[in-house]
């Protein structure tokens, strides 16, 4: 009997089996063995090469060469074919980076596209490279149809990008944290000094004919007491800088590590405490829900009068109209902005026209250097992440780091493979809902990194009986979105801790099974697999020890201990030329019944089926494509 499978309309998982051969559905699913490619090496007990992959519909998953520098990541499908990447820059970008995605892919440099015009475009291409003036919306990755895989956000944040939606959509998201943040954090420094000496009203005064000295006596920074709202990578080296001018400098950041701040001479405090005991108060924390206008009437009210406010970080953090009214009622002094909730902001803007406030047009990270920089550091994560490698700053999949990765890439094979032949057990009609994975490990938990494993058993579970795929960057959401709960459990075992993982076994409850013997005694499907010598192996099916390779498919039998089994099942599959890579017999009890694992490397047609059914002494068989 063969299987074949269908998605459900419900929020659970619910597989259907049919009882025919003529399966054509089932591959069109993905489960060809082509999938897989693994080269094991000779002088190896280990794998030089994994590579996972790639079937038309899902995307990539791991590709590992642990001998030499490259390792891939379970994010994006490795551009194969023959045509070049197609790269979308919608916004101006250093050359040094632009010359860099021209060596990989074919680059189309278009400003200042309408939302239309990139909705329109976004269907041809596999990348998208954009700075903060790029809406990367909902919009914008239904219309990709599945062709984009990497959005490059060239700079920091990502507040211009829908997240959640690039996240269901299976598209990574790739950011440039590190090479703009001196030019931003100058940026801040500039703004709070010559919004303290009046620098920019005092030269559109000369500039209009006017000598007003004493109009523009400013204050002094020495001495004053500057609080820095988020200590990141920019608020901790604006600090920096203020406690050069003989500033006192504290800072808030929920997140900040105290000792990091000690470190630098800078005390964290509450929210609270910062604002209402700074002179000036600077701000470098992102725009999320929480931060979003969380400076508003109520902590405008709070703060020292005569407080000086610059922002760097991102105009949804203030609520305008209140600060507004708080340097009209004298409240804050001044303020200094290069960031606005709406960029650009209207020309009769109140804030902007206000004769208490300096503004720049989102200049944070406009030095020459800086963009240079930010180029070539997007073109290398966009190139990279197009080729399958893992993404050290991808911003909605989680940063494997590469040695977890090649350690764990037999590991994840085998995460798969134990995925799909669970969910193959599942009886017709059952709605899966509930998974459980158990580690058996010598390493600590806290010394193991399971996310890849737990993204790959989604995969395997889900992708047979749906028409979705599933990669690092969308196995969590798409397995909540299916209502599938995956809890994982830890068991320490003492064995060497220096193979990761003894064992992964993988539970399906409250299920019913098409191979009854794939129940533990507890009522759930149960599988579990080791890796031998760099190998996936099934070894446990519900309560009976197996020893088989997980390569090519499986036959599970179930039948009465007594000689000539094995030879019969063999006879069966010898007649349709289907080779027997792999076989292994586990008992529970001598003479009474028995489990029969055979790999197998070609598919068996509908009658080996039939006549392996047929045998008297076989009680139930299933036959498993991985
Ligand atoms: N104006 C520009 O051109 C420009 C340039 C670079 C960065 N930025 C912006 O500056 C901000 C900081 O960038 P970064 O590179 O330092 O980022 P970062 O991630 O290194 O730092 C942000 C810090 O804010 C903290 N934070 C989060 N929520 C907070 C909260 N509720 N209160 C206080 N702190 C909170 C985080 O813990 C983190 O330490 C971002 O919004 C970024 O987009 C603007
Ligand atoms: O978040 C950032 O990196 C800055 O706001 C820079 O934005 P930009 O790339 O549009 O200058």
């Amino acid at each position: 009997m063969a299987s074949t499978f269908s998605s459900s309309s419900s929020t659970s998982l619910s597989p259907t089996f049919s009882i025919n051969n003529n399966n054509n559905n089932y591959k069109l699913l993905g489960s060809c063995p082509s999938q897989l490619s693994f080269f094991r090496s000779s002088t190896n007990r280990f794998p030089l090469n994994v590579k996972l992959s790639v079937s038309t519909r899902s995307r990539i998953n791991a590709s590992i060469t642990t001998n030499t520098k490259t390792i891939r990541n379970a994010a994006v499908e490795p551009t194969t074919s023959s045509t070049k990447p197609r790269i979308l820059v919608s916004e101006k970008l250093g050359e040094a980076g632009l010359n860099l995605l021209r060596t990989f892919g074919e680059v189309d440099c278009s400003y200042d596209l309408s939302p239309d015009q990139l909705c329109s475009k976004i269907s041809q291409c596999d990348a998208l490279i954009v700075r903060s003036g790029t809406k990367v919306t909902r919009d914008v990755f239904e219309s990709s149809k599945g062709r984009l895989k990497v959005v490059g956000r060239a700079g920091v944040g990502i507040d211009n990008v829908d997240l959640q939606a690039a996240t269901e959509f299976g598209c990574l998201v790739v950011n440039a944290p590190t090479a703009n943040t001196i030019a931003a954090a100058e940026h801040g420094i500039a703004l709070l000094t010559s919004m303290a000496r009046n620098v920019a009203q005092a030269d559109a005064s000369i500039k209009s004919g006017k000598w007003q000295r004493n109009k523009y006596v400013g204050v002094s920074l020495v001495g004053k007491t500057l609080a820095v709202m988020g200590f990141g990578k920019v608020g901790s080296e604006v600090a920096r800088r203020a406690k050069g001018l003989g500033m006192t400098v504290i800072a808030h950041d929920p997140y900040a590590p105290a000792d990091r701040a000690r470190a630098a001479g800078v005390d964290l405090v509450s929210f609270d405490q910062a604002i209402t005991t700074a002179n000036f108060i600077s701000l470098h924390m992102p725009l999320t829900p929480t931060t979003s206008k969380i400076f508003n009437d109520a902590t405008f009210s709070k703060m020292k009068p005569g407080v000086r406010i610059i922002n760097v970080a991102r105009g949804g953090v203030i609520d305008e109209d209140a600060l507004v009214r708080a340097l009209d009622n004298g409240v804050v002094a001044q303020a200094a902005l290069d960031v606005f909730t709406k960029e650009p902001p209207p020309s009769d803007s109140r804030l902007v026209q206000h004769e208490k406030v300096t503004v720049t047009p989102h200049l944070g990270a406009s030095t020459k250097e800086a963009q240079e920089g930010v180029a070539v550091e997007i073109a290398e994560a966009v190139v990279g992440a197009l080729s399958g490698e893992l993404s050290a700053t991808a911003v909605n999949a989680p940063m494997v780091p590469a040695e977890v990765l090649s350690e764990l890439a037999p590991y994840v094979l085998l995460a798969e493979k134990l995925g799909r032949l669970g969910v193959q057990l599942v009886a017709g009609g059952s709605g899966i809902n509930s998974v459980k994975v158990v580690y058996r490990s010598a390493r600590d938990p806290d010394d193991l990194d399971t996310r890849l494993l737990r993204a790959m058993i989604t995969k395997g579970i889900i992708e047979p009986i749906s028409s979705s795929f599933v990669n690092l960057v969308n196995a969590d959401f798409t397995a909540k979105q299916r209502g599938l709960r995956i809890s994982e459990e830890r068991v320490v075992v003492d064995s060497s801790p220096a193979h990761p993982i003894e064992s992964i076994q993988v539970q399906l409850s409250n299920v019913n099974s098409r191979f009854a013997s794939g129940l533990s005694e507890d009522g759930n499907i149960s599988i579990e697999g080791k890796v031998k010598y760099g190998i996936p192996h099934l070894t446990q099916v519900g309560s009976f020890s197996v020893d088989v390779s997980l390569e090519g498919n499986v036959i599970l039998c179930r039948q009465v201990d007594q000689p000539g089994m094995i030879g019969k099942v063999g006879n069966i599959l010898a007649e349709r030329n289907v080779n027997v890579s792999f076989m292994s017999v586990g008992r529970t009890v001598k003479r009474t019944e028995a489990i029969m694992a055979i790999g197998v490397d070609e598919k068996p047609d509908k009658d080996a089926l039939k006549d392996i059914g047929e045998v008297p002494a076989i009680e139930e068989f299933v036959f498993l494509e991985l």
